[in-house]
């Protein structure tokens, strides 16, 4: 497998309502910036449905597999299983952990969590690599709780978990740096991206952010 810590660096998550274009030229101008990880997470007001939601993830597949870049769906286990995609990424409202792990076998299993023990349970259970967020405020996610700024990773850190960890929630290439150095492996994004104004450019700044070079 990638090596994921590696893997997770830039962090890109995307459905059709994050994006100001077509979401194929949003993802190919993402990839162009040098995204290292891909998540399709369809959802939101007017998020699609049925064939035209297996299509759009077909597409965007297709684009990431030409790059080597991991393909992960959020929350729809079947859709992942049809698709064969790399994983899947599920929080904790989503089916339970072990449960999908059993349903996917050695696909990467990403689960969100907020507290020691969801994470320290997920590890049990069979999570792959963990998503904490909001590290900062975010209009993205309706459903997102309060933001902690990045609280839980130290914790988790200074006890040892070593999983390879994502922050999520506000982050962009101004703050980006701040959660790498909490210990974090990447930063997973939406809107820093697929609002920018360029979104290659923007991905190349995040880059840069998670390197330390800023
Ligand atoms: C990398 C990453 N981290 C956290 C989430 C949030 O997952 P969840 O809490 O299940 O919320 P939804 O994304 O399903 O609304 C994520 N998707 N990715
Ligand atoms: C999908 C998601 N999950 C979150 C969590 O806290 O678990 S915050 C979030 C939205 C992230 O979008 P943006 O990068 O535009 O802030
Ligand atoms: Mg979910």
């Amino acid at each position: 497998m990638t090596n994921l810590q590696e893997a997770l660096k830039v962090y890109f998550i995307m459905g059709s309502t994050n994006c100001l274009e077509e979401p194929a030229e949003v993802l190919k101008k993402a990839i162009a910036g040098g995204i290292t990880f891909f998540q399709f997470r369809e959802k939101g007001e007017g998020a699609l449905n049925g064939a035209k939601k297996y299509a759009l993830a077909k597409k965007l597949q297709g684009m990431c597999k030409e790059h080597q870049i991991p393909f992960l769906v959020n929350d729809d286990i079947e859709l992942a299983l049809e698709l064969n995609a790399d994983g899947v990424h599920i929080g904790q409202e989503d089916e339970p952990v072990s449960v999908v792990r059993e349903k996917i076998g050695d696909k990467i299993l990403g689960v969100s969590v907020h507290t020691f023990d969801e994470a320290t349970s997920a590890l049990k259970d069979g999570a792959d690599y963990f998503g904490i967020g909001p590290i900062f405020p975010t209009k993205t996610k309706e459903d997102a709780k309060p933001s902690r700024g990045t609280v839980l990773i130290e914790a988790l850190r200074e006890n040892g978990i070593n999983i390879p960890i994502v922050g999520i929630g506000g982050i962009n290439s101004e703050n980006a740096q701040s959660v790498i150095a909490a210990g974090a492996d990447g930063v997973s994004v939406i809107t820093a991206i697929s609002h920018a104004e360029s979104p290659k450019e923007a991905t190349r700044a995040l880059k840069i952010s998670v390197d330390g070079k800023r």
